[in-house]
């Protein structure tokens, strides 16, 4: 509190101290009570706006709506004025997720994703890592630009657009900074989608063919449904966009304009581009370079020689795939693992024509242990037994494992696998310390970790790890 501003049941002036894993700055409410505070910067005093703050709540969260004494890494112009929370309190509405660090300048913000990463890795792994997050090659000046996927929600009226963090207010937009210029050019937000509940949209990093692709409501109208379709079979083909739907009760995808899949494709050197088909509800990477970025950090960290056994499990599509089973060449082997249904089906069509790949459609945990998690989690502690997948002994492991982590199990069976390099690619530094801890539990020495801002004007980074046996050279 300060005499120009009291506090209120609902409105603090704090001081914010550190930045905290999740993108909030800590704080501590007069009483001694944690406060996670979203919009500001450490050092900073703020005024606070409470959005969870219950009597019995261990802490409390909330939103910087004025600032009082400003961090030198605050900027003047925030690049996307629906999430910019200064605005949207002098505008008496919330701001929308997904730049929750555009208040801070790109080098701020990089700044507070090292100190995350220092600190899980420190206090879950024991790991002093005195490393940066590296921008991407070309980054834009105020890290716009770079979204080759976005997802819209729709509202019950057909209006499209994004829900502030916490709540389900959902605010129309009129533009996404964020987006590459394929996707701001088209403005999907503008579109009109009654009996839609969400549109996402691909567009590949090449400047190859765009895809929209359409989640309606369960038990369409055919009235409004035939609308739709035709009011989104011309806008797709008046924009050079593809646009395909799907119903919940419908597992068929349809198409209504153009094709059923967009493109990817990266260069190599020497050689033909590689290329990924993605379905419209498959994985890719999001930012444009991030293909180029990791596969180049992967490659580097893996060291595979040719002739090798590569596992990439969590493989997506197959960008790392693809990747490696060009190094090991035909005398080595890549063996994948993916267990969306959806995107394995792709990265087996993306790896057909390679003879030195198998892709295994499943559960990472189940392939390599034979046990079946969804047995795991109801309570029985040894899980189904299944028979493993037979999977070749790797030299190399690739892992990239979703926010939560590969977890003990998959950990064990790649330690019992004994590879001589394991390859950890992670886009949250909490699980990855938490299974760098395990890793080195066992016997594996991290040698090197890298940080790269894949996810400008957000709190998110993505780190590759490598690890190498204790008592390899
Ligand atoms: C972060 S993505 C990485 C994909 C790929 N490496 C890439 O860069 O494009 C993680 C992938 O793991 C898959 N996945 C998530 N949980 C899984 C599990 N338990 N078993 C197998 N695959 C899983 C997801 O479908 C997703 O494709």
């Amino acid at each position: 509190m300060t005499e120009d501003h009291p506090d209120t049941p609902d409105q603090l002036t704090l001081r914010l101290t550190a930045v905290a894993h999740g993108g909030h700055m800590v704080s501590r409410s007069p009483d001694g009570r944690v406060v996670f505070v979203r919009h500001g910067a450490p050092g900073e005093l703020v005024r606070v706006r409470l959005t969870d703050h219950g009597e019995d709540a261990k802490f409390w969260r909330g939103d910087v709506i004025e600032v009082l004494e400003s961090s030198e890494d605050r900027r003047t112009h925030h690049p996307w004025a629906a999430a910019d929370a200064l605005r949207a309190a002098r505008d008496e509405r919330a701001p929308v997720g997904g730049a929750e660090f555009g208040h801070l300048t790109l080098g701020g913000q990089r700044e507070l994703k090292r100190a995350v990463v220092a600190e899980q890795l420190e206090h879950l792994a024991g790991i002093d890592w005195r490393g940066q997050v590296a921008a991407v090659a070309d980054e834009s000046p105020d890290g716009t630009g770079w979204r080759t996927r976005l997802h819209l929600d729709v509202s019950a009226d057909g209006t499209a657009g994004m829900y502030p963090h916490r709540s389900h207010d959902l605010v129309a937009i009129t533009d996404m900074p964020l987006a590459t210029d394929a996707i701001s050019a088209r403005a999907p937000w503008e579109l009109s989608v009654p009996g839609a509940a969400r549109l996402d949209i691909a567009a590949p990093a090449d400047g190859g063919r765009p895809l929209l692709h359409v989640g309606l409501l369960a038990r369409q109208d055919p009235e409004t449904l035939t609308d739709l379709r035709g009011r989104l079979a011309s806008w797709g083909s008046d924009h050079g966009v593809s646009v395909t739907a799907q119903s919940p009760e419908d597992r068929e995808i349809q198409t209504w304009s153009g094709e059923s899949l967009v493109r990817e494709t990266l260069e190599v050197p020497g050689g033909d581009p590689l290329t990924w088909r993605v379905s419209p509800t498959g994985f890719w990477q999001i930012h444009r370079a991030a293909p180029r970025t990791l596969v180049d950090a992967v490659l580097a960290a893996a060291r595979i020689e040719p002739g090798e056994t590569v596992w990439d499990l969590y493989s997506g599509a197959g960008l790392f795939t693809a990747a490696a089973a060009g190094v090991v060449g035909p005398q080595g082997r890549v063996f994948a693992v993916e267990g969306s249904p959806v995107t394995s089906a792709d990265a087996r069509e993306n790896l057909a024509e390679r003879e030195n790949v198998r892709v295994t459609r499943g559960d990472v945990a189940r392939v390599l242990t034979g046990r079946d998690p969804a047995r795991r989690r109801h309570g029985s502690s040894r899980g189904q037994q299944r028979p493993a997948v037979r999977a070749p002994r790797p030299d190399v492991v690739i892992l990239d494992p979703p926010r939560a982590g590969a977890g003990k199990e998959v950990l064990a069976a790649i330690d019992g696998a004994d590879p001589h390099t394991v390859v950890y690619v992670a886009c949250d530094p909490a699980a990855l310390g938490r299974d760098l801890g395990r890793l080195s539990r066992r016997g594996w020495k991290v040698t090197d970790v890298k940080a790269f801002d894949l996810y400008p004007n957000t709190h998110h980074v993505e780190a590759v790890a490598v690890l190498r046996r204790n008592d390899a050279s």
